[in-house]
C-alpha cells in the first residue's frame, strides 16, 4: 500500500538514477577487470611456488616480479578512478534531486507547518548520497564477481571451493540473524535518539523563553527522561554489534588458516599443489572481501533504503507543479464564493461558505475573535493551503491557474509572525532576489515607513538579519515585512494583524500604505483585532467560528455591531438572555 502511495515518487527517483546509468556501467566495467586483474596474486604464487622454485630461475622471478607490479599498478589506478567516478555519480544524484526535494519540502512545511519533514528529507538526501561514496557501494560491484572467484577455488579442488563457499555462507549467515534480532531494537533505538534530537532543538529555539520563565530545569529533565530512555536500546545496539563484529572477525580468521590447513592436507595427500594452497587463501580472501565489507557496512545501507522510501512519500506526496501557461499580471479583482477550507490532517472546516468579491481600488477588513478563521482565510487566498469547497478567482483566473510564485509577486503578505531569512536587509525586502532591484527595494521601504529606520542603522540596508530578526525590535522587523509585502507593487496585499508591533508613526505609515495601494488601484485585505488597522477599509467582513456573520460597507457593519452589542447589553441587564 505504501509503495503504491509513494510510486510516482519512486519514479522520480529512479529516473535520476537512470541518468548516471552511463557512469554506473563504466564503473561496473572498470570492477570486471579489476576482478580479473584479481587473480594477478593466486596466479603469481602458483608461479613463485611451482616454477620458480621448482627451477631456481631468479629471471623467471624477476620478469614475474615486473609483470605482478605493473598489473598492480593497474589495480590500483583502476579501484582510484572507480572511487572519483562514484564521488561523481553522488554529485549528480544530488543535483538532479536537491531543487526538487527542497521545492517538496518546502510546500510539506508550508502546508503542514511541520519542520521534522524539513531536517528528514535533508537528512535523507544526504544519506543517500553518502552510501554513493562509501567502500559499501562499490563491494555491490565487486559481489557480483564473487562467484566466479568461488568457481575458480573448486577448479583448484572441490574442497577447497566447498570450504569457502561454506565460509561465505557462515558469514551472511551470521549477520543475518544478527540483522533479525536487533532489527526491532534498532528501530526503537533510531526513532528515541530522533526525537530526543528534535526536543534539544525546540529548546534551543525558545531558548529565550525557557531562560526568561525559568524553565532550565524542568525543560532539561524533560529532555534528560527522554535520552535516558533511549539508553537501554542504544546500549543493546552497541553491544550486539560488538558482539557481531567479534564473531565475524574470528570467523573469518578462523577460515584463513582452517583453508590453508584444508589445503596442506591435500599437499601431503599430493592433490593440490603448495602453489594452489597458497593461491587459494589469497582467492578467499579476494572473494570474501566484498561480503564481509556489505555486512560491516550494513547499517548505512539500510539507512539509504529508509531514505529512498522516505524521498520517494515525500516527492509522492507533492508532484512536481504541472508547467502553466503564463497568464498576464492580474488585476486587483478578487471573487471568493463559497469558500470552504479543512486544514491540512484536520477533519472539519475552520472556514464555511465564505463569500466576497473585491474591487481595484477597495480595501476590506476582517475582524472576528480568537480562532474566528482570519488567517485561515489569509493562508486560503495566498494559495498556501487548498481548498475544499468554493473558489477563489483573481482576475477571473483560479488561484491555481497562476504560476505559484506567479502568483507569489503579484501578491503582498505580512503574515502574522514574520519571519526574515539569513541576509541582508535589502536581500529580506527583495524576497531574496538574485538581483534585487535597488530602486524598487528603497520604494517599498520607503512605503513602509523603514527607510529611515533602516538608514539608522550602521550597515543601513547591507544589514545582515538571522531568522530571528537579528538586531531588529519586534516593530522594526514588522516595517521590514510589510516592506517585503509592498516590494514588486503588489496587486493584491493581504496584511495579517500588521499593527500588532507598530508604535504610532508605523500605523500611520500603514494607514499611508493602504491609501497609497487603494489610489493605485490595487486590492487589500487587512486581517485584525485592532480597530487602528482598519481605518482605511471602505469594507469589513466579520467571522465567527469560520462563518462569514456581516458584510457591507465598514461604519454600517461597525454601527449594526454597536447596535446588536447595546441591545445584547440591554436584555442581558434586564434579564432578558440567559
Ligand atoms: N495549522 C493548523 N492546523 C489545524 N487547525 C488549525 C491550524 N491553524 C489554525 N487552526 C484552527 O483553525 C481555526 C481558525 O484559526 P485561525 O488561526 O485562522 O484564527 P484567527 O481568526 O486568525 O485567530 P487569531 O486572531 O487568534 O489569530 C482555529 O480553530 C484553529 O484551531
Amino acid at each position: 500500500m505504501r509503495s503504491a502511495a509513494s510510486a510516482s515518487g519512486l519514479d522520480e527517483l529512479r529516473a535520476a538514477r537512470s541518468a548516471v546509468r552511463g557512469l554506473l556501467l563504466s564503473v561496473f566495467v572498470f570492477s570486471l577487470v579489476l576482478n580479473l586483474l584479481a587473480f594477478t596474486g593466486p596466479i603469481f604464487m602458483l608461479q613463485v611456488y611451482d616454477r620458480v622454485l621448482g627451477s631456481g630461475s631468479e629471471e623467471t622471478l624477476a620478469a614475474l616480479l615486473a609483470l605482478v607490479a605493473f598489473l598492480f599498478l593497474m589495480m590500483g589506478v583502476l579501484d582510484h578512478a572507480r572511487g572519483r567516478i562514484m564521488a561523481r555519480v553522488a554529485e549528480q544524484v544530488q543535483d538532479r534531486l536537491e531543487t526538487r526535494v527542497l521545492g517538496a519540502m518546502l510546500r510539506a512545511g508550508a502546508v503542514s507547518g511541520e519542520r521534522g519533514w524539513a531536517d528528514g528529507a535533508l537528512h535523507s538526501l544526504d544519506s543517500l548520497r553518502r552510501v554513493l561514496t562509501l567502500p559499501v557501494f562499490l563491494a555491490v560491484f565487486d559481489v557480483v564477481w564473487t562467484p566466479a572467484l568461488l568457481a575458480a577455488m573448486f577448479v583448484f579442488h572441490p574442497w577447497m571451493g566447498a570450504l569457502a563457499l561454506s565460509g561465505g555462507l557462515a558469514l551472511v549467515a551470521v549477520s543475518l540473524l544478527n540483522h533479525v534480532r536487533t532489527r526491532k531494537t534498532a528501530q526503537s533505538a533510531g526513532a528515541l535518539a530522533e526525537a530526543g534530537r528534535r526536543d534539544a532543538e525546540h529548546l534551543y529555539d525558545a531558548a529565550e523563553t525557557v531562560a526568561a520563565l525559568g524553565m532550565s530545569g524542568s525543560a532539561l529533565a524533560r529532555w534528560r527522561a527522554r535520552s535516558t530512555a533511549a539508553m537501554p536500546a542504544l546500549r543493546a545496539m552497541s553491544d550486539r554489534a560488538g558482539l557481531h563484529g567479534a564473531v565475524t572477525r574470528a570467523l573469518r580468521m578462523f577460515l584463513q588458516s582452517a583453508m590453508l590447513g584444508l589445503g596442506a592436507l591435500l599437499v601431503l595427500r599430493g592433490e593440490l599443489t603448495a602453489g594452489a594452497m597458497v593461491a587459494s587463501a589469497i582467492l578467499m580472501g579476494r572473494a570474501l572481501a566484498p561480503i564481509e565489507l556489505m555486512i560491516g557496512q550494513w547499517e548505512p545501507v539500510m539507512q539509504a533504503r529508509r531514505s529512498w522510501s522516505a524521498l520517494g512519500a515525500l516527492l509522492a506526496a507533492h508532484p512536481p507543479q504541472p508547467p502553466r501557461i503564463a497568464l498576464p499580471r492580474p488585476d486587483a479583482v478578487l471573487d471568493v464564493h463559497h469558500l470552504t477550507l479543512v486544514p491540512p490532517g484536520e477533519t472539519h472546516a475552520t472556514l464555511r461558505l465564505v463569500s466576497f468579491k473585491l474591487q481595484p481600488g477597495q480595501a476590506m477588513g476582517v475582524i472576528g475573535p480568537s480562532g474566528a478563521g482570519k488567517t485561515t482565510l489569509a493562508r486560503a487566498l495566498t494559495g498556501v493551503w487548498p481548498i475544499a469547497g468554493g473558489h477563489i478567482r483573481l482576475d477571473g483566473a483560479a488561484l491555481d491557474q497562476y504560476d505559484p510564485d506567479a502568483l507569489g509577486r503579484a501578491m503582498g503578505y505580512l503574515p502574522q509572525r514574520v519571519a526574515l531569512f539569513d541576509g541582508t536587509i535589502a536581500e529580506n525586502i527583495a524576497r531574496l532576489d538574485a538581483t534585487p532591484d535597488a530602486a524598487a527595494v528603497v520604494a517599498a521601504a520607503r512605503k513602509a515607513a523603514a527607510h529611515d529606520m533602516i538608514l539608522k542603522l550602521p550597515q543601513g540596508y547591507d544589514t545582515r538579519l538571522s531568522a530571528a530578526g537579528g538586531c531588529l525590535s519586534g516593530g522594526q522587523m514588522q516595517r521590514v515585512g510589510l516592506a517585503r509585502a509592498l516590494y514588486g507593487d503588489p496587486v493584491l496585499l493581504i496584511l495579517d494583524e500588521p499593527n500588532a508591533n507598530l508604535d504610532n508613526d508605523g500605523s500611520e505609515a500603514l494607514n499611508a500604505a493602504i491609501r497609497e495601494m487603494k489610489a493605485a488601484g490595487k486590492a487589500v485585505i487587512v486581517l485584525a483585532h485592532r480597530p487602528g488597522a482598519i481605518m482605511e477599509c471602505d469594507l469589513l467582513m466579520v467571522l465567527d467560528g469560520g462563518v462569514r456573520t456581516a458584510l457591507g460597507p465598514r461604519d454600517s457593519v461597525l454601527e449594526h455591531m454597536v447596535t446588536n452589542h447595546t441591545q445584547l447589553a440591554t436584555a442581558t441587564r434586564q434579564g432578558g438572555l440567559v
